[in-house]
């Protein structure tokens, strides 16, 4: 230690014995309530992952636990409509206060507070990390016992901010049964490590599509290989989706409240235990 230490090691080069790794955990607004944090993740983009964070949400929601979305997805917000919300959020004394669905799930998102819906968000990493951060720490979360984060694709400065700033519980990796399925989710698998997030399961998206004429189940994107590389990080949960226009249709006409099917049903179970 150096005999002018003044014990803030965030402002300080020595590598000396006293240095502790750096906490970059946000505390969130004191109004707030939020029992179980899970980020949505995926290794690329365009794998459903909005629709598989609406989904969820919309699940738990019905079970009758109050759920909420944060959109950590800056630049390509998708949940508000998927939901079909059309109003603003707004400020009080106590801080932003988040936007109801119909079935009253809280969501925040950059589309919330953007005039147009189709302006473009046209900043800086550090800006676009900073608005996430204002998320969790300036928004009301009231009585949450769930909240889902949709995080952007891939293991870059975002997704990096979100492990380091919130006390996520655990996530969900989402991905497509393309060939480089494998080294993707390696990737995801290795970041959650780094941070020490548990892995709660892997949602393969558009895994299949049943023939409506025979019922018979094609493999579109190839043979999956989801259950091998779950059991070889030992993830606990693995749900699979086909594809299926009417799951594009709800996510795309904000209808996602009106979601029909079981496929995340196990998901849904394994997170009432954690
Ligand atoms: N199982 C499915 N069957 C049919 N269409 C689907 C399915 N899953 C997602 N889609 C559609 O694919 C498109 C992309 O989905 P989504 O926006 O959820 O992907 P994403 O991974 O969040 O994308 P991004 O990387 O841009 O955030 C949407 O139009 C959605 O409705």
């Amino acid at each position: 230690m150096s005999e002018n230490c003044s014990h803030n090691c965030g402002s300080c080069s020595s590598n000396c014995s006293n240095r502790k790794p750096a906490d970059f955990l946000v505390a969130p607004n004191p109004h707030s309530s939020i029992k179980k944090v899970i980020g949505v993740v995926s290794g690329k983009g365009g794998v459903g992952k909005s629709m598989v964070t609406s989904t969820l949400a919309v699940l738990t929601q019905r079970k009758g636990k109050q759920t909420a979305i944060l959109d950590a997805d800056i630049t390509g917000p998708s949940i508000p409509k998927a939901f079909g919300m059309k109003e603003k959020a707004y400020g009080t004394e106590l801080g932003m206060m988040p936007c109801k669905t119909k079935t009253g799930i809280d969501v925040m998102s950059v589309n919330l507070l953007l005039d147009n819906e189709t302006d473009p968000v046209v900043w800086r990493g550090p800006v676009i990390a900073e608005t996430v951060k204002q998320f969790w720490r300036d928004v009301v979360w009231e009585n949450e016992e769930y909240m889902f984060i949709d995080m952007p694709p891939g293991t870059g400065d975002v997704p990096l901010t979100v492990f380091q700033s919130i006390a996520i519980d655990g996530i969900i990796i989402v991905t497509s049964p393309q060939e480089l399925v494998g080294m993707i989710v390696d990737k995801a698998v290795k970041m959650a490590e780094m941070m020490n997030v548990p892995i709660l399961g892997i949602v393969e998206n558009m895994s299949y599509f049943v023939c409506p004429d025979c019922g018979k189940k094609h493999q579109i994107f190839g043979e999956s290989h989801i259950e091998e590389i779950a059991a070889k990080h030992n993830i606990p949960v693995v749900c699979k989706l086909p594809i299926n226009p009417e799951i594009a249709a709800r996510c795309d006409n904000g209808e996602a409240e009106s979601y029909e099917g079981e496929w995340l049903n196990p998901m849904i179970d394994f997170l009432e235990k954690i």
